[in-house]
Parts: C-alpha cells; sequence; structure tokens
C-alpha cells in the first residue's frame, strides 16, 4: 500500500518515510490448523488511508489514482493441507486492459524457509521500480542509503513469514530488447520445510511456481549441497508428473542462488564464481554412483537453462539485529556490489525471458487459465503423494519384503498344485496353503526392515490379503483340473437331450403326438448347445457365450438333477431295506424269533438269541 508520510506500516514497525512507500500489509493471516483470520484493524486503517473511491488491491478493488501496491496471497494453504486459488485477486492482477494481452515474464523465487527470499525480492522491486516505473535506464536503483526496505513482507527471527504463493500486485510492463512490451509478474512463495508444512506442501508449493514462471530462483544457504539437489529433483519431479510429456523441457531458468557464501578463495562472488560451483555440483562422471549421475541428468533435462550466482554475507546486523529495518547502510558493501550485478542479471530487459508453456508463448490472461489447472491438478487425488525421505524408504523396504514373500509362498504352492501337478484334495489343498502362508509370514516377519513394527504390521496385513488372493486363484486352477466339475456342462446337456429323446418316444407311442414334437425340439436345443458349448472350448472365441452355458448347467444341475438324482437314490435305498426287511419278516417262523429276541431282552436284562 502506498501510504503517506508519517503513516505506520502494518506488519512491522516501520515509520513511513516522507517519500512514498509501499509496503505488503497482512490483512489476511494464517493461525494454527491453517486457519485463516481478518486483520479488522489493519483493514480499517488501510479503508481510512484510502481517498473515497479508492479500492484496494486484493479486495474488491482497482488501484487508485496514486498507484497503491502489495503482495498479494493467491495461492493460500487451506485446512488439510490443501491449497486454493483466491480466483478473484489473480484475475483482477492479470486481467486488467493494459495488462492481460501482454506476453508475461515471471520471476519467482523458492527455497527454504528464512534465507531471506522476501528480502531479496524487495530489491527486485526496488530495480522493477526504477527501471520500468521511473524509466532511469542507468542510475542507482538501490535507492537511498537510510530508507527501510518494504514490498514484500519480510522480518527476522525463525519462525516462517510467508505462506502460499504471493504475487506483487503491480505488473510491471518492460520494453523487451525487441522492441516488445512485456508484463513482468513477481512471486514469492512459502519457503519449504518449515515445521509446519508437510513434504506434499513444499512439493506442491515448489512444482507450482516453477511449472509457472520463467525464471525461477532457487535460494539456497551456503552452499550447493546433495540434499539440495535431492529436493529440487523431488520437487520438479512432482511438477513434470502433473505436466503432460511434451518429449521437450518442461522448465525454463533455473538460477541457483547461494546466499552467505563463504568461500571467496575457491570461488569468487557473483556470476563468475557460480558457474564454477554449479559445474562442478551438476558433473556427471563414469566414478560416479548411477543414482548421483541420474539425479544430475534428472535436473538437467527440467530446465533449458540453469545458472548460478554466490552472494556474500550480508553482513551480521542483517543476520541477528533484530532492529534492522532493511536499511543500505546497515548492510554490507560486499553483499550490495553482488546484488547490483545480480539483479540486473535477472530483470534488465535485455535478460528478462517470456514465460512458455510446450513451446508457446504464454499472456497475462492465459496464466489466469494455467494457475487454475495447474492447481486443480496438484488439489486432485490424482498425483502420488511426496513423501518424506524416511518414509519412502521404509516403504520401499517393507513392499520389497512382501514381494518376497509373496514368492515363497506361490513358489511353494505351485510345487504342490501348479501346471503340471494333478487334481489335489481340497481338504489337502487348505492345510497345504495354512501351512506355506504361515513360512511366507514368517520371512516377512524376520527380514529387517525400516520403519518399526507398527509401520509393518499394514505390510503384514496386506500380505495376508495378497496371500488369500493367490489361494482363491491356485484353488480355481486346481478345480479347473477336477476331471468330473469339468465334463459337467456336456454331461447335463446330455442327460436332457436322453431324457426328452425317452419322454419324446414314450408320448409317440401313447399318441401324445403335440407332446413329443416339442420334446424332440427341447432334445434339439440341448445337443445343439452342446454342440456350441465344444465348439467353443476348442477354438477358445466366444468365451462369454462357453460360460453363460457353463452357468446354466450349473444351475440345472444344483437345482433339478442333483436334489433330483439324491431323491432317486433315497427313495431307492429306502425301497431296497423295506423290502428286505419284507422278505425277511415273511420267512417261517421269523416272527416268533422275533418275539423272543424282545420277551428275552426285557426278562434277562441283556440281549440273546436262543
Ligand atoms: N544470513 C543472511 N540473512 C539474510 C540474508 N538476506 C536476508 N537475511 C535475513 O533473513 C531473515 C529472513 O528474511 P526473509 O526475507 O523474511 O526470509 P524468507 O526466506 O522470505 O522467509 P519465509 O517467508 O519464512 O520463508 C531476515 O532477518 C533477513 O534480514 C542473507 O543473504 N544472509
Amino acid at each position: 500500500m502506498l501510504l503517506s508520510p508519517g503513516d505506520t506500516m502494518m506488519g512491522g514497525d516501520a515509520t513511513v518515510s516522507s517519500t512514498p512507500q509501499y509496503g505488503a500489509i497482512q490483512i489476511v493471516k494464517s493461525e494454527e490448523k491453517h486457519r485463516f483470520i481478518l486483520d479488522h484493524e489493519a483493514l480499517n486503517i488501510l479503508c481510512m488511508l484510502l481517498s473515497p473511491g479508492d479500492t484496494m488491491m486484493g479486495g474488491d478493488a482497482t488501484v487508485s489514482s496514486t498507484p497503491q501496491y502489495g503482495a498479494i496471497q493467491i495461492v493460500k494453504s487451506e485446512e488439510k493441507h490443501r491449497f486454493i486459488l483466491d480466483h478473484e485477486a489473480l484475475e483482477r492482477i492479470l486481467l486488467q486492459d493494459h495488462i492481460k494481452d501482454k506476453h508475461v515474464v515471471v520471476v519467482s523465487v523458492a527455497g527454504a524457509f528464512r534465507k531471506g527470499k522476501s528480502f531479496l525480492l524487495d530489491f527486485l522491486l526496488r530495480y522493477m521500480n526504477f527501471t520500468y516505473i521511473e524509466e532511469v535506464p542507468n542510475g542507482d536503483w538501490m535507492g537511498p542509503n537510510d530508507v527501510p526496505l518494504e514490498g514484500f513482507s519480510w522480518r527476522g527471527g525463525s519462525e516462517r513469514d510467508t505462506t502460499g504463493i504471493l504475487m506483487w500486485s503491480h505488473v510491471y510492463l518492460a520494453t523487451l530488447k525487441s522492441g516488445e512490451k512485456a508484463a513482468v509478474v513477481l512471486l514469492d512463495t512459502q519457503g519449504t520445510f518449515d515445521s509446519e508444512s508437510t513434504v506434499r506442501d513444499c512439493a506442491t508449493v515448489f512444482a507450482l511456481s516453477t511449472m509457472l514462471s520463467s525464471i525461477q530462483i532457487y535460494n539456497l544457504s551456503q552452499n550447493i549441497q546433495e540434499d539440495d539437489l535431492q529436493h529440487l529433483q523431488l520437487f520438479t519431479e512432482y511438477g513434470r508428473l502433473a505436466l503432460a510429456d511434451t518429449g521437450t523441457k518442461p522448465f525454463q531458468r533455473l538460477q541457483f542462488l547461494v546466499r552467505d557464501w563463504s568461500f571467496p578463495y575457491e570461488a569468487d562472488y557473483g556470476e563468475e564464481g557460480g558457474r564454477k560451483i554449479l559445474e562442478r555440483r551438476l558433473q556427471i562422471s563414469e566414478k560416479q554412483h548411477a543414482e548421483l549421475q541420474s539425479l544430475r541428468e534428472h535436473i538437467k533435462s527440467c530446465f533449458s537453462e540453469i545458472s548460478c550466482f554466490l552472494m556474500p554475507h550480508p553482513g551480521l546486523k542483517v543476520a541477528t539485529n533484530p532492529k534492522f529495518d532493511g536499511r543500505l547502510k546497515d548492510i554490507e558493501p560486499d553483499f550490495k556490489e553482488s546484488l547490483s550485478q545480480l539483479v540486473p542479471i535477472l530483470l534488465s530487459p535485455d535478460n528478462l525471458l517470456l514465460k512458455e508453456i510446450s513451446g508457446v508463448q504464454v499472456k497475462a490472461k492465459d496464466l489466469v487459465q494455467y494457475f487454475k489447472s495447474y492447481l486443480n491438478l496438484f488439489s486432485g487425488d490424482e498425483l502420488p503423494e511426496p513423501k518424506s525421505m524416511l518414509v519412502a524408504t521404509a516403504e520401499a523396504n517393507n513392499l520389497s519384503a512382501v514381494a518376497a514373500a509373496k514368492e515363497l509362498y506361490s513358489s511353494l504352492m505351485d510345487g504342490v498344485c501348479g501346471g503340471n501337478q494333478p487334481y489335489l484334495n481340497i481338504n489337502q489343498l487348505e492345510s497345504q496353503h495354512l501351512d506355506f502362508k504361515k513360512q511366507a509370514l514368517k520371512q516377512f516377519t524376520s527380514t529387517r526392515k525400516m520403519g518399526g513394527e507398527e509401520f509393518s504390521n499394514s505390510y503384514r496385513e496386506k500380505l495376508e490379503l495378497d496371500i488369500d488372493e493367490e489361494y482363491d486363484k491356485f484353488k480355481a486352477h486346481n478345480e479347473s483340473k477336477n476331471i468330473f466339475k469339468a465334463a459337467r456342462t456336456p454331461a447335463v446337456f446330455f442327460a436332457i437331450a436322453v431324457v426328452f429323446y425317452i419322454v419324446s418316444g414314450v408320448c409317440g407311442l401313447v399318441g401324445l403326438y403335440s407332446i413329443a414334437n416339442t420334446c424332440n425340439l427341447l432334445m434339439g436345443c440341448a445337443l445343439l448347445t452342446l454342440i456350441t458349448w465344444a465348439y467353443i472350448r476348442y477354438s477358445g472365441e466366444m468365451t462369454d457365450i462357453g460360460l453363460k452355458i457353463d452357468d446354466i448347467a450349473n444351475t440345472v444341475w444344483d437345482k433339478v438333477m442333483k436334489p433330483g438324482y439324491k431323491a432317486v437314490i433315497e427313495k431307492s435305498v429306502e425301497h431296497a431295506v423295506l423290502s428286505r426287511s419284507n422278505s425277511y419278516i415273511g420267512q417261517p417262523g421269523s416272527g416268533g424269533t422275533s418275539t423272543n429276541f424282545t420277551r428275552q431282552t426285557s426278562h434277562n436284562g441283556r440281549p440273546h438269541q436262543s
């Protein structure tokens, strides 16, 4: 916001000097549990500062007669670690009439939290104001020595400051080398690896800003370390995954910016020293482990241009003094010197890089659309969850132990009921399964895994389910070897044909010709079905119809033939028993014997036949 002289800035204790001062005022604050609250007091003061008819950026507003600029949070973190886009704020910035049809240059700063990203951005703002608003080509853009540094909110301390993604409300119009007017957008991002963000949060913010920017400044402290490269790989891979693969490098310029470089005797501060260090860090050699090689190849394959700049330490006042408010007089000359080299490398008209997506230059109005669709991608469930290194390694350990145990179970089962083995009785199969399952679970438990017992319990459960599923397959395979079951369908249809043949013959004999004809027809149908089934089994075609025929045969067997067959067997057994006992009773003297037996039993207390 532009404040009048003497006004007090919100979000800091600074008093504004007599020259117009811009400041980012946090009117919506993120609180515990990822809730946002409105700072009513700040809002009231801002409303008073605006003259009637003026409206605020980031509210329902346009810019007042004198420009009012501030950092607008366009990507906000919500409950459950989700990010949402403030469409309205974004459209208000990018869809201004004089901006929307211009090609854009998007400069973003990303990296670990509390490492001076917003502080740097405020110097970028000074350069932009000086070069593209005041339009002084070669003056001292850094400004007076005794003025506090304002713009994107920055502060000392150990707790994170920026959340989500912030965009500077003023889009600068810069004349490129080609003479074209381009819209320059500046983005500040939530620092990675603060104690409140998950790996997914960090990856989302980093990937989003990389996907949407044409110049991504990767802000690092002291050195380019292997873990910095690993994080870069993780985040850019997350972004690359979200994008459709076009076969080209997905991102544009990556600028490593090493803060507090302390080895100028090895590599000078600035661009040249940066190039030297970057070459060393990204060098691929035969001797390197494959993992290190692939990491470097990945980074090189993601960006069309990679450079590095080494910054000196800004001095103890900047790093440790809580009262430091960004005045140039408190900053070490070395730092200012390097800053005066770095900023034009990023932002001078010759070095501005237009944003391209899939080789097509993007206009400000298109950028709105890209913001929307990229954010949708990250808020959906399609992308895999990026994990911390420990969780990812523990997962890999457990998954490989699960795979080995499953393999053991399968090979043991294969030995007893696999392809070449004969049909096994179901009870035997079940007991073998239980035995092998026990062995596989034992192997899983005894394998050394990271992540602890509780973590691996869920994988043990998964293994049990997988083994049971595998057992079902072995069971089905074993069943298919049961020759009687395999012959059920032809047997059923053949039996139907025989039954109708007999019924038709009998009906023909007694003169019931219409019934005889119907039976003949049904017999024909049964035979035809039988032939069709045989053809399907032989040719392997029309398997759906084959399955239907099997189903019908099973139903006829279960519902009609089996109960009928059982009833017939029972009846005939009953009949046989009855006729035997009748013939026995019918023999001479048989009745006396029977009576004697009863009587003697009761008489003697123990049965005995005389
Ligand atoms: N050591 C050192 N400190 C710096 C440098 N630049 C800025 N600082 C200090 O670092 C602190 C944090 O600055 P910010 O700009 O708020 O850092 P940030 O990375 O934006 O922090 P988050 O918004 O929390 O991610 C401030 O006290 C700055 O004075 C630098 O180059 N080196």
